[in-house]
């Protein structure tokens, strides 16, 4: 995915299947199928019957089935097992490829240093940089590690991971100040305090993730493969209490026979298909630019059913601009943009640098020289929702209105009518009112302005088609919310929440029964992306949601969520499907093999021999040879996934049961039979 080639490789490239065909033999090693218990059970059958096919080259025994025939089921019995490996291997090895041009990116960079005591930069290896280290990086570096801007801004160009050649800007403060280690500065100088040790970074962790080092059976999935391997025992008792049967009725049954009864009957399908599924599932939310960390996160977003979304800078574009001053009746506007600059001196947040900017460029007030031993700076938090500066006995604080105004009465102020009539005003528009105070008296209004993103509005409609809630969460006040939830088309909001207000919410939707999803950037979205049970972080919000969430959205693109449910979606029904298929598939196997192998001593059972094969012979290698190559065939839908349309589930419960169910009864007998008619004709048989 790092470059755009890797990311358009082709579903079956020839490349890939190469490498693919040598590790599926690889794979053969009983410690790599065990932990797969229906292809395990083939793997028994095909060396039984090599073993088989030896003694009887060696000991001629009596009554033997012919050695052709031995040889024939067990090579195809070998291929049932190597198929099931190959399916698997050209689903692994997709990401392997992508892997590699990740690892090429990871490439030695120089460092540059700051040295914790102080003094000069230093120039080390990338690979020294530890956790809290301060880096410099300057137009035309490579960052050499990931980490959050302290110090600057900067443009820097991220396709090397995103593959999008846009340059990005990245600015300390706020919720854009993260940056990845192998992106690089385009302008400018930033200073950034590292955030990873070696080994540990993004990169590090995206490699392992699609080379599928790190992947886990998700839940779902160990729940399927304890059901196949019941299945399985279940027809393994059928078929081996088959000899004593058959014993009895005077049918000396090959043991070969039995062997292609069972893995005829037990699923070996969906056995077969059953990782390569999961891994390609992963695998197409890469190539949207989606991150998933766990395989178990994917299919929970493929039954979400509440979206919940931040506002700022998800929703909209995120940097929340000063736009206008309006002082309360008897206060120049002058003294507002005095105080609203002096509280926004050392606010490193957008917010508060375009206030800076404002009283600068309108009002001709020049950034003042900074006593940092008078000047108590008391920062941003999510919590009081106000931040400003002490300067001796002098209060000056600027923040959301209810907090200000509150933050006034404690003082003994009193807060004008005006006030409320003015952030109101401003929150109708879709805006975000400040309010500044100096002591307990208050001056006025900041005007912040946001735009929301373009086409999102269609996007949310698509959320609605297929039975998802959106709820936007907003620490922002009610009227703002209002109406960016009226414009952007969110079926709920949420507003002046805390980071436990959005937790809250979460614990209660799950409560319900739901499944939730939440797309987030700030580092106090961070504990409520950790709680949902789908959390995609924006990739240029901050290290703290980034580590939260189970997805990283590459392009922070909110309505991503859209395509990651459909992956969900997809990848659920397509492993429904498939077992469907498989399991359907074994009446068909039953009815072209059973009558084979009985139909000579009881003429009566000629009714069941529904299919009219050329022998009992060609019936049970037809059968086997079927069984193996429907894996083949069925590869490249295991991993394109089966066609994903928005109707309710009943429907496609429905449609599914009807296509895989009637499909998976019709197909063998169609196949079984062409197969026999060409062993015949071959004169194989
Ligand atoms: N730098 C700042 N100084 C003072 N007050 C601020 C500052 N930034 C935001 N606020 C106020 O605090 C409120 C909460 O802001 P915050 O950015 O935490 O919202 P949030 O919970 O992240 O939600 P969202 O990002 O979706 O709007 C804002 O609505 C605003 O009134
Ligand atoms: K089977
Ligand atoms: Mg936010």
């Amino acid at each position: 995915m790092a470059s755009p080639d890797a990311r358009r490789l082709a579903l079956l490239d020839p490349h890939l299947l190469g490498a693919a065909a040598l590790a599926s033999l690889r794979k053969l090693s009983p410690r790599h199928v065990a932990a797969n218990p229906v292809m395990f059970v083939v793997e028994v059958g095909s060396v039984l019957t090599t073993l088989l096919w030896l003694r009887d080259r060696v000991l001629h025994p009596a009554g033997a089935a012919p050695g052709w025939f031995t040889l024939s089921v067990s090579l195809w019995l070998w291929f049932t097992v190597i198929f099931a490996n190959f399916a698997e291997a050209v689903a692994e090895g997709r990401g392997k490829a992508q892997a590699d041009t990740l690892r090429k990116m990871r490439r030695e960079t120089v460092a540059r240093r700051l040295p914790r005591s102080g003094g000069a930069e230093e120039r080390v290896d990338a690979s020294a940089l530890r956790k809290g280290d301060r880096v410099v990086a300057e137009a035309g570096d490579v960052i050499p590690g990931d980490g959050e801007i302290v110090e600057g801004i900067a443009s820097v160009d991220e396709s090397a991971i995103t593959g999008e050649s846009a340059p990005v800007i990245r600015e300390s403060g706020g919720d854009r100040s993260a940056v990845t280690g192998g992106t690089r500065v385009l302008s400018d100088r930033i200073v950034v305090r590292i955030t990873a040790d070696p080994g540990q970074s993004f990169l590090d962790r995206m490699i392992a993730l699609v080379e599928g080092a790190s992947r886990q059976k998700t839940p779902n999935e160990i729940a399927l493969d304890i059901l196949l391997a019941g299945l399985t025992l279940v027809f393994l008792f059928a078929c081996v209490t088959l000899v004593p049967l058959g014993l009895y009725s005077r049918i000396q049954l090959s043991t070969t026979a039995v062997v292609a009864l069972l893995v005829c009957l037990i699923p070996t399908t969906i056995g077969g298909l059953l990782s390569a599924i999961g891994i390609a599932g992963m695998d197409r939310l890469l190539r949207k630019n989606v991150l998933a960390m766990s395989g178990r996160a994917v299919e929970a977003a493929g039954d979400v059913d509440t979206l919940l979304l931040d506002k700022t800078g998800t929703i909209t574009l995120g940097n929340r601009m000063a736009t206008a001053l309006l002082p309360m009746p008897g206060v120049r506007v002058e003294d507002l943009a005095d105080a609203a600059q002096l509280a926004s001196l050392a606010d490193e947040t957008p917010e508060g640098r375009s206030i800076v900017v404002l009283a600068k460029e309108r009002y001709g007030l020049r950034g003042r020289p900074v006593h940092e031993a008078e000047h108590q700076f008391i920062p941003f938090s999510a919590q009081t929702r106000m931040s400003g500066c002490d300067l001796g006995a002098r209060v000056v604080r600027k923040g959301a209105v209810d907090a200000v105004a509150r933050h006034v009465e404690a003082l003994g102020g009193r807060v004008p009518a005006e006030l409320r009539e003015a952030a109101d005003r401003i929150g109708d528009s879709g805006g975000t009112p400040l309010a500044v105070s100096d002591g307990g008296k208050v001056l006025g209004i900041v005007h912040l302005k946001d735009v929301v993103k373009g086409g999102i509005k269609e996007r949310f409609d698509r959320f609605r088609a297929m039975g998802i809630r959106t709820v936007m969460i907003t620490g922002d006040n009610p009227r703002t919310a209002a109406a960016i939830a009226a414009e952007a088309g969110v079926d709920d909001f949420l507003a002046e929440a805390t980071p436990e207000a959005k937790m809250k919410l979460i614990k209660a939707e799950q409560a319900r029964g739901k499944l939730v999803a939440m797309t987030g950037d700030g580092t106090n979205d961070a504990p409520a992306l950790a709680q949902a049970d789908v959390g995609v972080a924006m990739n240029t919000g901050t290290q703290a949601a980034k580590e939260a969430g189970n997805m990283v959205d590459l392009d922070s693109n909110p309505t991503k969520l859209l395509e990651v449910v459909e992956v969900g979606k997809q990848l659920l029904m397509t492993r429904g499907t498939l077992t469907t298929f498989s399991i359907a598939n074994d009446v068909a196997k039953y009815f072209a093999i059973l009558p084979a192998l009985f139909v000579a001593t009881y003429p009566e059972l000629r009714a069941l021999d529904v299919m009219h094969l050329a022998s009992p012979f060609s019936a049970i290698l037809s059968a086997v040879i079927f069984n193996a190559i429907i894996i083949v065939l069925l590869i490249p839908l295991a991993l394109k996934g089966v066609r994903y349309r928005p109707l309710g589930a009943a429907a496609v419960l429905r449609r599914s049961l009807l296509v895989y169910g009637l499909g998976g009864v019709v197909a063998p007998f169609a196949g079984i039979k062409l197969i026999d008619l060409a062993l015949a004709a071959a004169g194989a048989v």
